[in-house]
């Protein structure tokens, strides 16, 4: 099967053609590159409505050449379906996107597909930034962080769709770091600046944003700035803000793993070319067994092979769009799309409850924990108990990464004491070392909500929440693999916890554990509907509003 792919959705002019028998992806681009500043939507569409006709004219040049040279000079052996290329489906770049530039080459691909007399395939780009790397590196059910300009986002297989693990709360990562490379005087892309200039440069401090598996850019980007204009030096800001960005995406991608109960990692996205950002994945995953695969640059930055690749998956299930129904999509989220070409393939929290029984030594995201008797630990305790460590991250800048540990094992002992003070079921704290990060604590429960999701632990979780958070804090990472189950329903794993009284930051609470729940329950429907009856008993109502506006800023589903 052959499939041509045009992208278009931004920056990049591209068309390609897969050959699935071949394997073989051969991509031509025009980028559009702005004389100064960033994209200027109207004269990026102009770009695209001059370079696509060309590259798609490129592309066909050489699906008439290799049509007649996979037939081994037997012209009879092609079943050329009504064209002298061989090419069996258009697949183009649906959404998102820029509006003008979107419409350009839809126009394109609808009038390629009609005078070639073949389906059109709609393709969501993002699904294709991470299914090429998924392709690629033939793993079953990966988490897949997707790092591109106007988006960053962990997203997994489950139930039908790919589902947001976890993603910005405000810009891209990409669209991040070229607001910052703007302000300084640099055109567009700036990331490969941003690169360079790390080279050179010391760390700073700055910002760093995390909650549960969702970040934020919007505070480094403006102490970035700041810095800038203060006259710290750029390549130390260059420097600091890759450590700080990329630490944060690897935390949250690691986050995602441990959730999940998964061990395979793919990348995509234009950021992804990045070579910092890729050794920091790799050694997170190989300090945890994971595999990991970056595709090649060609494939991570926005092109048409991954259109025309995923084109082919999409074909192959009979998953064509009438011409009329092929309207394109600004906002096309991910997670909208059905993926009919996985139906019954495992879903990425296959691997939850296997993980969850291998050992007594758990590895969570970011510490180890170790059941372990009181007595060789010198301690004189009435009964079992668990010893957590931050352990040292070899990714991440050694400051940042003692900072951090610190500040988290502080926060934990403080924040589990102070909810069980409120009346929410906690392990007791017997010790704790902050110099070494780690802290002793009663151990609780028989298995993490995660292994045994069910209606009523999932109810008190609501009803916990509520309580921390009419105290005064929240909790930070309430996934459900912090939650602990037996005849009460503990919280754990306070780490990421802070006081604020913010309506928005108690609302953000709710929205990452509902977030886990639709990840990995079979059923997230009844489960979703508890936590909220459960937050209603004791929480407030402004809460509830709120959350329904943020999970309606990014449409989940
Ligand atoms: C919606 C779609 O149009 C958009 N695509 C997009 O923005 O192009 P993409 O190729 O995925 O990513 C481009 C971004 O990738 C950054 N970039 C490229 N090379 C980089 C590098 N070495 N380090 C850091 N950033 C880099 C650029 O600065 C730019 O922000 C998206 O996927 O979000
Ligand atoms: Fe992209």
């Amino acid at each position: 099967m052959r499939v041509l792919g045009i992208e278009g959705t931004a920056w990049a002019a591209s068309a390609a053609l897969y050959d699935d028998a071949a394997d073989d992806v051969f991509i031509e681009s025009d980028p559009y590159q702005p004389d100064s500043g960033g994209i200027h939507p109207r004269e990026a569409a102009e770009h695209m409505g001059e370079a696509i006709p060309q590259v798609v004219s490129t592309v066909l040049s050489r699906a008439a050449e290799t049509a007649t040279t996979d037939a081994g000079g037997d012209s009879d052996a092609v079943d050329h379906s009504g064209n002298p290329y061989g090419i069996d489906a258009v697949a183009f770049s649906r959404g998102p996107g820029l509006g003008p530039c979107l419409r350009t080459v839809g126009t394109a691909a609808r009038a390629a597909a009609q005078r070639l007399g073949v389906p059109l395939v709609g393709v969501n780009h993002m699904v294709a930034h991470l299914e090429i790397g998924r392709h690629q590196s033939g793993f079953d059910s990966p988490v897949c962080l997707n790092a591109s300009g106007a988006n960053a986002h962990l997203l997994g297989f489950h139930n039908g769709r790919y589902r947001v693990l976890g993603e910005t709360m405000d810009t891209g990562v990409g669209n991040a770091l070229d607001k910052f490379t703007r302000h300084i005087g640099w055109n567009h892309p700036g990331g490969p600046k941003v690169e360079a200039a790390a080279k050179d440069g010391e760390f700073i401090d700055l910002p760093y944003v995390v909650k549960g598996m969702d970040f934020s850019f919007s505070g480094i980007m403006s102490a970035a700035k700041q810095a800038a204009d203060d006259g710290e030096a750029v390549e130390d800001i260059c420097f600091s803000l890759q450590e700080h960005v990329f630490g944060m995406l690897t935390e949250v991608a690691e986050r995602a793993l441990s959730l999940t109960g998964t061990d395979e990692l793919v990348l995509g996205g234009g950021v992804g070319q990045n070579g910092r950002l890729q050794e920091m994945l790799e050694m997170m995953c190989e300090a945890r067994g994971a595999s990991f695969h970056a595709p090649d640059p060609r494939l991570l930055r926005d092109n048409a092979g991954m259109i025309a690749v995923l084109g082919a998956k999409q074909f192959a299930a009979g998953d064509t769009l009438p011409i009329d129904e092929s309207t394109v999509d600004p906002n096309f989220r991910p997670d909208q799309v059905p993926v009919t070409w996985r139906a019954d393939e495992p879903s990425v929290a296959r691997g939850l409850a296997a993980a969850d029984a291998a050992t007594a030594t758990q590895r969570g995201a970011e510490a180890v924990v170790d059941e372990l008797d009181p007595a060789d630990e010198g301690l004189s305790l009435p009964g079992r108990c668990v010893r957590k460590r931050r352990v040292p991250k070899a990714y991440r800048h050694p400051e940042l990464d003692e900072t951090l540990r610190a500040e988290r094992t502080t926060a934990e002992a403080r924040l589990t004491s102070q909810a069980r003070r409120a009346g929410v079921p906690t392990p007791l704290v017997w010790d704790v070392d902050t110099q070494d990060s780690t802290i002793w604590f009663e151990h609780v429960g028989e298995a993490d909500l995660a292994a045994a999701l069910a209606v009523e632990p999932v109810r008190a979780v609501g009803k916990h929440l509520a309580t921390i958070h009419e105290v005064g804090f929240v909790h930070g990472d309430p996934t459900t693999r912090n939650v602990r189950i037996g005849d009460r329903t503990w919280l754990i794993d306070f780490g990421l916890g802070f006081y604020t009284g913010h309506v928005e930051d108690h609302a953000m609470d709710l929205h990452v554990f509902r977030q886990s729940l639709a990840a990995t329950a079979n059923d997230p429907e009844p489960l979703t509907r508890a936590v909220l009856a459960g937050y209603r008993e004791v929480g407030s109502e402004a809460v509830l509003d709120r959350l329904a506006t943020i999970e309606d800023r990014g449409r989940y589903q």
